[in-house]
C-alpha cells in the first residue's frame, strides 16, 4: 500500500484554477481549468469567487478519486496580504482576515489561503501554508516614488514564479541567484517584469491594476488625465471603471477574448484586429524591459520570459526581436508555480524549514 504523505498545491489565478497532488517531489495529478470573462463576470468581488473555486477544487479531487487521507500539507498561491519578506508562511487568522477584507486589493491568489485553509481543516493531519505571495517586497526606496507623495509605488507580481524560474536559471549555469543581476518577464493574465538584481526584486511593474503592459485581462499604464476625466463623467460606476483595467481591460476589451491562445489562432487565421493588439502587447512589453534594463545600468546578465504565453513561439519572437541587443534572452514556458508551491511544502513536511508566523 502507497501510504506516501501527499502535498496539495492550489493555484487561483485570474484566468485560470490550477490544481496538483505531489508525492516524493513528482506530480501524480495536475489540473488547469480556464475561465472565461463570461463565467466570472456573475461575481461582483474576487471574495464572491470562493465557493466557485472552492467547488472546482474539491470536485476535481473527487474526479480523480485523491487519497485525500494522505494530504500533509495544502499549500495555497499567496494573495495581496501586507507587503512582507520572501519565504513560506502558515495560514492563519489574521491572515484570513486580511484577504476576505482585501483593503490591499483583489487578486484570484487571495482565494489560495482560503481554500487551502478550508480542506487542511477538512482532512485528518494536514496544514496549510502560502509561499512567496503576490506582494513579497524587496524593493529599492528609490522605487517607492510615483509622482506625488500620496501615492506610493507596491511591489505587486507574480513573485512565486520570477523567483522560481530565476534560481532554477542559475542553478542551470551553476551560479548564485544572489550574484545575479536579472530581467524576468512573467506572461500570465497579467504581466510582470521585475528586475532581480542579486536576488532580490527591487523594482516591477504594479502587475495587478497599476502600470505596465497590455495583458490579457488587464490595461496597464491608461493614460492619467482621461482616466480622470471618465470616472468622473457619471456615466459609470466604480466597479464598471475597475473592470476597464482589471478583468475587462487588455486584449478583452480589443477582442472580446481574455485567452491569449485564442487571440493567437484568430490572428494567424487573418484576424487583424487580434494580430494588430497581440503586436502591441509584445511592443509594451518589450519597452517595458527596456526600461528596466535602466535599473541595472544596462548591465543585464539575461532576460528570462515565462508564464503561459511564453507558449507561444511566434509571441516570444515578437519581444524578442526588439530586446535582444540588451542580454541574452532565454524562454522558460508555463510557470513553475505549482512546482515551486510543492518544493516549498516539501521543505515543511521534511521540517528542513519553519515556516513564518504572519502578523
Ligand atoms: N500554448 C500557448 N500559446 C499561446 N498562449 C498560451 C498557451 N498556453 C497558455 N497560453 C496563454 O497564457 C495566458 C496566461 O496563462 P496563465 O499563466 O496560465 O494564466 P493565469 O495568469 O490566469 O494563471 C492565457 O491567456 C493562455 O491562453
Ligand atoms: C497580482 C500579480 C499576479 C498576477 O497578476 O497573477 P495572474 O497573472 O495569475 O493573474
Amino acid at each position: 500500500m502507497d501510504n506516501h504523505p501527499r502535498i496539495l498545491v492550489i493555484n487561483p489565478g485570474s484566468t485560470s484554477t490550477k490544481i496538483a497532488v505531489y508525492k516524493n517531489g513528482d506530480v501524480v495529478f495536475l489540473k488547469t481549468i480556464r475561465h472565461s470573462v463570461e463565467e466570472l463576470s456573475q461575481f461582483k468581488r474576487i471574495s464572491d469567487q470562493y465557493e466557485f473555486r472552492k467547488n472546482i477544487v474539491y470536485n476535481e479531487l473527487k474526479n480523480a478519486e485523491i487519497r485525500l487521507d494522505l494530504i500533509r500539507i495544502v499549500v495555497g498561491r499567496g494573495g495581496i496580504v501586507k507587503p512582507i519578506a520572501s519565504g513560506v508562511y502558515r495560514v492563519n487568522e489574521t491572515m484570513k482576515r486580511d484577504l476576505i477584507e482585501a483593503k490591499r486589493g483583489e487578486h484570484a491568489s487571495n482565494l489560495g489561503a482560503l481554500i487551502a485553509d478550508d480542506i487542511a481543516k477538512q482532512l485528518p493531519s494536514a496544514e496549510a501554508f502560502i509561499a512567496d505571495p503576490v506582494v513579497v517586497d524587496e524593493f529599492e526606496p528609490i522605487a517607492r516614488y510615483s509622482g506625488h507623495p500620496l501615492f506610493e509605488r507596491v511591489s505587486l507580481f507574480h513573485a512565486l514564479n520570477q523567483k522560481a524560474i530565476a534560481r532554477a536559471h542559475a542553478k542551470s549555469l551553476m551560479r548564485r541567484y544572489e550574484d545575479m543581476d536579472l530581467i524576468v518577464v512573467h506572461l500570465g493574465g497579467g504581466i510582470s517584469v521585475g528586475v532581480h538584481h542579486q536576488g532580490r526584486v527591487v523594482d516591477v511593474n504594479q502587475a495587478l491594476d497599476g502600470d505596465g503592459p497590455i495583458s490579457p485581462e488587464r490595461s496597464g499604464t491608461l493614460p492619467v488625465g482621461e482616466l480622470l476625466k471618465m470616472a468622473f463623467s457619471g456615466k459609470y460606476t466604480y466597479e464598471e471603471m475597475k473592470s476597464m483595467v482589471v478583468g475587462k481591460g487588455g486584449l478583452y476589451a480589443y477582442t472580446g477574448l481574455n485567452n491569449a491562445y485564442e487571440v493567437e489562432k484568430a490572428a494567424q487565421a487573418g484576424d487583424k484586429k487580434c494580430y494588430d493588439v497581440m503586436e502591441a502587447m509584445a511592443y509594451q512589453t518589450a519597452k517595458e524591459i527596456g526600461a528596466f534594463s535602466t535599473v541595472l545600468k544596462g548591465d543585464v546578465d539575461a532576460i528570462l520570459i515565462t508564464g503561459g504565453m511564453a507558449n507561444s513561439k511566434w509571441f516570444c519572437n515578437l519581444i524578442i526581436e526588439r530586446i535582444h541587443k540588451i542580454a541574452p534572452v532565454y524562454v522558460y514556458p508555463g510557470e513553475d508555480e505549482m512546482k515551486a508551491l510543492a518544493e516549498n511544502g516539501a521543505l515543511i513536511l521534511s521540517g528542513e524549514i519553519e515556516p513564518k508566523e504572519y502578523v
